[in-house]
C-alpha cells in the first residue's frame, strides 16, 4: 500500500479567528467593530446570526487548548480582535484584552504549541470604519501603530506572524462584492482599500523588523485555481485574470514590487485607477519570511464576453462540491503552489487555511463526517507531490478547529474538526478530529 509522508520538522496545526471563535463581544473593554456593526444590521447575515457568543472560546479558550494537545496539533492560528486592544481604534490601550491574548499564548506554550498570530482577520474597530475605514490612509497608521503594541508585548512568545488575513475578501469581497462587511459596492473604493492593505501590510513588516522582534512574519493571500476550458488565447487570458484577482495582484507588489500591467490595464479600461503615492510601493516591498496560503477550491473556466468582471465564466464539470457549493479541486492545490513557486522563488509557503464545508451534526455522540476526512486526504496528497516537486512547504494548518461564526453565513456552514452545538457551546469531536490525530502522529497517512 503507498504510503504518504511528511518531514518530521513539517508543522501540523488548526486555524481559527477572534471574531468567529470569541464571543464576548462587549466584555473587559472590547470595542465595537465592523463586523459587530454588519452582524446587527438585519439582512446582512443568515438567519441574523451574529459573533455575540459564537463558541464562547474567549471563556472557554483552556478547554480548546486541552482538545488541541489531544489533537496533537504543533502551530495553532489565532487572530488577535484590534478592538479588544484599542476599543476605539487607536488612543487608550485596553490592559484586559491584552491580558486575555497573554494568557491564551502562555497557555498555549505551556501545550507545547506554537502560536501563529493573525493581527487583522477583518475585525476593524467600528470607530475607525467611520473616519473611512481602510480608504482612509490613517488606518495605515493605526494599523502599525496597533501590530506595535503587540510585537512589543508578545515579543519572543509569538514567533510566527501574519499581517493580514485574505487582502481580497478585506478589498474585493467587502467593497466591490458587498457580502461582507462593511458592505460596500465600489470597484473603486476596492481597488483603493486593496493598495492601503498592502502599505500597511509594508510598514507593519518594517516595524517588526525595526524592533528587531524574533520570529518570522508574513501574510495570508486567499487564492483558487482556475484551468483554462481549452487553450485557446482568450480561454487562458481569461483564467489568467481571475487567478490574478486574488493572487498576483497581492503577491506580485509585496515579492516583486510591482502591480500585474494586465491587471492595472484590465481595472483602467473599466475607468478605476491606482493613486500610487511616493513611497507606497516601496513600503510594500519589505521582505517577509513565509507566505501564507489560504486554498479551498479551484475550477475550470472560459472566455465570455461581458460576463462578470473578468470576462470569465466557470464552467460545471461535475466536481464534487462541499456543502458551501465550492467544486472540490484538488489539482488545484497543487497547480496553485507550483506555480506561487515557479513566480516568485523558493520562500518557505505555510498552508494557513484549507478545509471543507461540511454541515454533519452529532448522532449518537458521533460525528461521521468522511467527506470531510476525503477532502483532507486529497488535499494532503497534493501537498505531498507539492514537496516531492521540490515546493518550500513548511507546515499545513487546517481551517477549522471548531465549527465558527462563518460570516455572512452565520453558523450554517461548518469547517471544524470539533462540531460545536451553538446552543449548548459543548464540543464533539468529529470523526475527522481523530483522522487528523493519526495523521499528525504518523506524519502521514497510508492510502
Ligand atoms: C466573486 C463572488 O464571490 C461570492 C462569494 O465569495 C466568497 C469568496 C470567498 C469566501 C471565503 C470564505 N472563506 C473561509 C474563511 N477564510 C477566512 C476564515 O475566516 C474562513 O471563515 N474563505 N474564502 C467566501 C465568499
Amino acid at each position: 500500500m503507498a504510503q504518504i509522508r511528511f518531514p518530521e520538522d513539517f508543522h501540523w496545526g488548526a486555524a481559527t479567528a477572534a471574531y468567529q471563535i470569541e464571543g464576548a463581544w462587549k466584555d473587559d473593554g472590547r470595542g465595537a467593530s465592523i463586523w459587530d456593526t454588519f452582524s446587527h444590521t438585519p439582512g446582512k447575515v443568515k438567519n441574523g446570526d451574529n459573533g455575540d457568543v459564537a463558541c464562547d472560546s474567549y471563556n472557554r479558550y483552556k478547554e480548546d487548548i486541552g482538545l488541541m494537545k489531544d489533537l496533537g496539533i504543533t502551530m495553532y492560528r489565532f487572530s488577535i480582535a484590534w478592538p479588544r486592544i484599542f476599543p476605539d481604534g487607536t488612543g487608550e490601550l485596553n490592559l484586559k484584552g491584552l491580558e486575555y491574548y497573554s494568557n491564551l499564548v502562555d497557555e498555549l506554550l505551556a501545550a507545547g504549541i506554537e502560536p501563529v498570530c493573525t493581527l487583522y482577520h477583518w475585525d476593524l474597530p467600528q470607530t475607525l470604519q467611520d473616519c473611512g475605514g481602510w480608504e482612509n490612509r490613517d488606518t495605515i497608521d493605526a494599523f502599525v501603530a496597533y501590530s506595535e503594541i503587540i510585537f512589543r508585548e508578545f515579543a519572543g512568545r509569538i514567533k510566527y506572524w501574519i499581517t493580514l488575513n485574505e487582502p481580497w475578501c478585506i478589498s474585493f469581497l467587502s467593497n466591490y462584492v458587498g457580502i461582507h462587511a462593511p458592505g460596500n459596492r465600489d470597484l473603486q473604493l476596492a481597488v483603493t482599500i486593496s493598495h492601503h492593505l498592502l502599505i500597511a501590510h509594508g510598514r507593519t513588516v518594517k516595524r517588526f523588523r525595526e524592533l528587531g522582534i524574533e520570529g518570522q512574519i508574513g501574510f495570508a493571500p486567499n487564492v483558487t485555481w482556475l484551468e483554462p476550458y481549452s487553450n485557446r488565447k482568450e480561454d487562458v487570458d481569461a483564467c489568467r485574470r481571475g487567478v490574478a484577482y486574488f493572487l498576483e495582484w497581492f503577491m506580485d507588489p509585496v515579492l516583486l514590487g510591482t502591480y500585474p500591467q494586465f491587471m492595472l490595464d484590465w481595472f483602467a479600461a473599466k475607468g478605476v485607477n491606482l493613486e500610487i503615492q511616493d513611497g507606497d510601493m516601496q513600503d510594500m516591498r519589505y521582505s517577509i519570511d513565509f507566505i501564507g496560503i489560504n486554498y479551498y477550491t479551484g475550477n475550470v473556466g472560459r472566455y465570455k464576453q461581458d460576463e462578470g468582471l473578468f470576462d470569465y465564466e466557470d464552467i460545471d464539470t461535475g466536481y464534487a462540491k462541499t456543502d458551501f457549493d465550492w467544486f472540490i479541486c484538488p489539482d488545484g492545490f497543487y497547480n496553485v503552489l507550483c506555480y506561487i513557486t515557479q513566480r516568485y522563488g523558493n520562500i518557505p509557503l505555510l498552508i494557513t487555511e484549507n478545509g471543507a464545508c461540511y454541515n454533519d451534526e452529532v448522532e449518537e455522540g458521533c460525528v461521521n463526517d468522511t467527506r470531510r476526512i476525503q477532502y483532507l486526504k486529497q488535499h494532503l496528497i497534493q501537498l505531498n507531490r507539492c514537496l516531492e516537486s521540490g515546493v518550500n512547504l513548511i507546515g499545513y494548518l487546517t481551517w477549522s478547529l471548531l465549527d465558527n461564526f462563518e460570516w455572512a453565513e452565520g453558523y450554517g456552514k461548518r469547517f471544524g474538526l470539533i462540531h460545536v452545538d451553538f446552543q449548548t457551546l459543548t464540543r464533539t469531536r468529529k470523526n475527522s478530529f481523530y483522522w487528523y490525530k493519526e495523521v499528525i502522529c504518523k506524519s502521514g497517512f497510508d492510502l
